[in-house]
Order: C-alpha cells, then structure tokens, then sequence
C-alpha cells in the first residue's frame, strides 16, 4: 500500500462530523540557508538579511520545502525595520520576499503563502520567544509599557504587510483586529499565563487558552505551539485540547505546532547540540514522529476542538525534517492497515473479498438489479481493481448483467484468481474502445479504477474512460475515492467526475471531505484493539450488513 495514503485518513460518528486537517508548513529559512551555503548568517535580520545579499538562496529554499510542504512562509519572520535605512527599504525587502516566495510557487498553484510577522520577541532580540520572559530592561529603554510596545511593533509591522500585499498573515505572539490573521500565541495582558508552561506537566496550557479565549478577541483564527521541544509536544497539544473543548466557540480555530529541533544551546561552546547517543538522522526521525504523534491527538479525532492542524518546525529544522514529518505522518497511519493484516492476523485477501462484498452491497442497496440491471465495474490495476473484481463476482449472483472493464491486469496471483473466477459467472470483458459504448447501455457504474495510491493525471489506457465518466450521465458508485481524486485534496479542478454515490473503506479519506453525496461506509472488519489504539469513531453497521450510511460532509 502506498505510504501516503493512511496520513489522509478521517474519521467521524454518525452524530458528529468533523474533519479535522492536516497541513505541513516548512521551517527554518535561516538554518536551511545555512546548510546550504556552509556558513553562519550572522546577522540581526537573521534570513531575512538574504534578501538583500542572496535573493536566489531564498528561493532556492522555498522551492525546496515545496517538494514537502503545503504551506510556505516569507523570509520575514526577523525582518526588523529599522535595520533597514528607510521604511522604503523595509518595504521593498518585504515586497521582494513576496516575489520570491511566489515565484517559487508558481509550479505548486494549489499550496499556499503566509506571511511572517514574527514575534514581538525579535524587536528585543533575547530570544524571549524561547523563554517568554521579556527584556523589562527593553521596555525601560523604550519608554513604554509592554502592551503600547507590542501593539506598535506589530502595528508598524503590518503597515510594511499592508504596503506589499493581500496576503493571510502569520502572527507570532499577539493579538489583532485586521483580518485575515492567522494567530499564533496571545498574551494580551503582556504576561505569561503561567510560569510552566514549557514543563513536561503541560497543566497551565488550558491557562494559555483561557487567556487567549477569556478575551472576547473575536474571530481568533489559529493558536499554536512555537520554540518548543518536541518532546513536550504532545502533552501540550492534549493541554491545548482539553482547555479549549471549555469553550462554546462558534468557529473552531486552527492549531499551530512549530517545535524547534530538539537541540540544546551549550552555553560555553556557544554552538547548539544534539543530545549524546544519537546521530543525525536518528534525531531527525525521532523529531518527526514526535511531531506526528502531537498532530495525530487532533487529526485522528473527529470532535476535536481544533478545525485542523498545521505542523511545522522553527529553529534548526530543515527541509530534511519536514520530509521526515510528512512521511512519518503516513507511516503512523499506515500503521492501521499494517495492524490489520500484522497483529489483526488478516490477510490482504480477506480484506479485498469483504471489500468487494460491500462494494457489491452498496450497488445493490442504490441501484436495484429490478430497475438498474446492467452494471458497468471499471477496474484498475491495483487493489482497487482487486476489490472491483470481487464486486463483479458478486454484483452477478445478485442477478445484475455486470459488464467489466479490467484493461490492465494485476501481476498478483491472487487478483489473477479473482479474475479466473469471473469467466463463471457470465461476467462480459470490455475493451478499451468499447468503454463508451458499454458506458451508455449501463444503468449504473461501480468505479473501481483508483484508490488512495493514485497520483498525477490519469495515464492510458484510464484517461478515456474517466473522461467520458465525467461526461456521462450514468448514476457512479465509487469505490474508496472517486477516481482520479487527489487522496488529500480532492477533486482538484474538477478534473475528475463526481459520483452519485461513495463507499469509504475502512475510514473516509481526506480527500473526499467536499463530497455531498450519498455516503457509506465499508470495511467491517476493523477489531477492537485497532479502533482503541487509532481513536477511530466508527458508526455501528446495523444488522449483518456490511455497509452503513454516514451523513454528508458539512463544510
Ligand atoms: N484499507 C482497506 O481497508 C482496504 C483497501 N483496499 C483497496 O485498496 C486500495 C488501494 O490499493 P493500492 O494501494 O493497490 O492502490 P490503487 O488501487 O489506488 O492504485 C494503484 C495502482 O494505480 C496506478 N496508478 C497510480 N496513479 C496512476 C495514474 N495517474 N495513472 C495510471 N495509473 C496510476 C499505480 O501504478 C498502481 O498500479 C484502496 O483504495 C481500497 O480500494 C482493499 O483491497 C482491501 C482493504
Ligand atoms: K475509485
């Protein structure tokens, strides 16, 4: 099975439907340039200092981290405004940013920008985002108090935003009125909620949340996690959880996690360390499924109070541990069908057969063979088709003239019997060129081309067929994820068709979020153990059937 796919898994009851997201932010800018070039950025702007010396590196960097991540951020985060001479300068640095970031972008048009504000932390620059403790000293100097001297650092801030462009804006560590705004942490007292909150015990981040919620700030967009170790992540995030379900909040806000690299600062040498007996890549990997696991405690829960989380990194993390991150996020969820077929004594034969059996079922339970007898099953070349060819078997006994499509058959000795079996059950082959043809004298279609392994744009010979799907006005029961669907994104463009009807195996996938038709899902043969261990919501299947409605997604 393809390593992605679980990641994009969601689960929902049948009372309460929510599906939380998931995206991946890149990270350090400056440690990457750093990497790259073999050299300390000394500099207080620190990465944003490349945008006047290196403007190539940085879109270098972007163009990296867009191989990985979702959404990337401007080389702003330390843009302080009066290292520059003028506030024409400042702004035509920011300006620049823009541009680089959007032109790394242009080959990835569905990923996203954000610009970063930084914390008020970087107008200090004592690396308080790390401690929480501000320089009283800083305040002395500038002669105002905290709150006036962070309402103006952003305030100027966001006037350099406003002079560059439209953009969501990334806010680290305050509050604000201008929308749109992605927020990070609020202390809008000027004061940490509580003097632990970066301990192992996690308890005053419902203080945090209190804080930040107690204010009335309407529409607070996203709170987050940053320059923290990963080690503490997941706790925090339960935290986080558990004092935000308090709330009654009409529009649940996102959650943020950008944990550092889990080194320390070694005060004599000056320079940052891993902790003893681990290398390099053991530290990356670990780093990884730490932050996995903390994204897991909102992706994996239906009713969380989080609308979706976007998972990160700040200081020394690199574009190496955000491929790490988006792998170990799928790893974790594969995990699931592993478990099945390991500890849960399954074999992938099984699962198919009874996949097939409910793909069968759902056709039979929407389409009747009295009013819809032909049914077209379109197969494709992996387990997918697999289920497709079972459902043909079965589709058949239930008194349908089942037409199969199976252009490209599997190498499998298994699927190669399931396709054996066929020739007994007066199931009609139809080619490459008959598609339409079979396509228009069909009541109904079981699409079991692709599954959560199709990537790209649909190659020969399923290109044609899916394009007259799309044109055709058969009722499409899907089996999975529609076809030619993105696992994550969905429909994207519309370039695919849209089913009548959808069976999810298993769980629904992300990917299908947006779609608002007849639902159900298959797969009743997940055991106890792998719904407690995974936190999954499954609804109940009534009777002995092997399908079970779900209701339409609500976004
Ligand atoms: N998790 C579960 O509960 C179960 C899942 N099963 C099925 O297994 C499916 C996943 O199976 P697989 O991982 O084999 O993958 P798929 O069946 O989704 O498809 C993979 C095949 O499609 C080809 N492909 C990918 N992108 C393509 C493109 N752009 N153009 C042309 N060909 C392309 C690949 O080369 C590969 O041969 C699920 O969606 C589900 O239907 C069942 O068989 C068993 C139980
Ligand atoms: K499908």
């Amino acid at each position: 099975m393809a390593a992605e796919v679980l990641t994009h898994y969601y689960f929902k009851s049948t009372t309460e439907f929510e599906t939380p997201t998931l995206e991946i932010l890149d990270s350090g800018t400056f440690t990457q340039q750093e990497e790259d070039h073999g050299r300390c950025l000394n500099s207080r702007l620190w990465s944003a200092a490349a945008l006047l010396h290196a403007p190539d590196s940085v879109e270098e960097v972007h163009a990296k981290y867009l191989v990985h991540a979702d959404i990337v951020e401007t080389c702003t985060y330390q843009h302080r405004e009066k290292e520059f001479q003028s506030v024409e300068l400042a702004v035509e640095a920011a300006n620049k940013a823009v541009t680089l970031a959007r032109s790394a972008m242009h080959t990835h048009p569905n990923k996203f920008l954000a610009y970063a504000l930084g914390p008020y932390a970087v107008a200090q620059a004592v690396g308080s985002e790390y401690t929480g403790r501000h320089n009283q000293q800083h305040e002395h100097n500038h002669g105002s108090s905290y709150n006036e001297n962070v309402k103006l650092f952003h305030l100027r801030r966001l006037q350099v935003v406003k002079a560059v462009a439209t953009l969501t804006v990334c806010i680290r560590g305050t509050s604000g009125s201008i929308a749109p705004l992605r927020i990070s942490l609020v202390f809008p007292d000027g004061t940490l909620p509580g003097a632990n909150i970066f301990s192992e015990s996690c308890s005053t981040m419902e203080d945090v949340i209190d804080t930040v919620f107690g204010y009335d700030i309407a529409g607070v967009a996203a709170v987050g996690i940053n320059c923290t170790k990963p080690r503490y992540l997941q706790g925090l995030v339960r935290a986080l959880d558990v004092g935000l379900r308090k709330f009654n909040l009409t529009r649940k806000p996102k959650l943020t996690i950008q944990p550092d690299g889990g080194l320390s600062y070694n005060a004599q040498t000056r320079g940052w360390e891993l902790p003893s007996s681990t290398d390099d890549s053991e530290q990356v990997e670990k780093w990884a499924r730490l932050v996995a696991d903390a994204a897991a405690v909102v992706i994996n829960d239906t009713t969380s109070p989080f609308s979706g989380i976007v998972a990160g990194g700040c200081f020394k993390i690199v574009v190496h541990h955000i491929e790490r991150l988006r792998n170990a996020c799928s790893a974790r969820a594969q995990n699931l069908d592993q478990d099945l077929m390991g500890e849960g004594g399954y074999t992938l034969e099984q699962l198919m057969e009874l996949a097939g059996l409910a793909c069968a079922q759902t056709v039979q339970r929407l389409y009747p063979s009295h009013t819809h007898k032909q049914v077209l099953v379109a197969a494709g070349p992996g387990n997918q088709g697999g289920d497709g060819l079972v459902a043909a078997r079965h589709l058949s006994l239930f008194g349908y003239k089942a037409l199969l499509f199976y252009p490209k058959p599997s190498k499998n000795q298994f699927v190669q019997q399931l396709d054996k079996q066929l020739d007994h059950f007066s199931v009609q082959r139809i080619q490459a060129e008959d598609f339409e043809g079979a396509l228009h004298q069909s009541t109904v279609v079981l699409d079991a081309i692709f599954g959560f392994s199709f990537k790209g744009d649909p190659r020969p010979p399923f290109d044609g067929p899916i394009a007259a799907l799309k044109d055709s006005d058969r009722p499409i029961v899907s089996v999975d994820i529609p076809s030619a669907w993105d696992v994550e994104k969905g429909n994207v463009n519309g370039k695919s068709f849209t089913p009548a009807a959808l069976l999810s195996l298993t769980a629904p996938k992300l990917g299908t979020r947006s779609f608002t038709g007849t639902h159900y899902l298959g797969g009743r043969f997940v055991p106890q153990y792998v719904v407690d261990k995974y936190d999954l919501q499954l609804p109940v299947y009534p009777g002995a059937d092997q399908i079970v409605e779900i209701p339409p997604t609500s976004f």
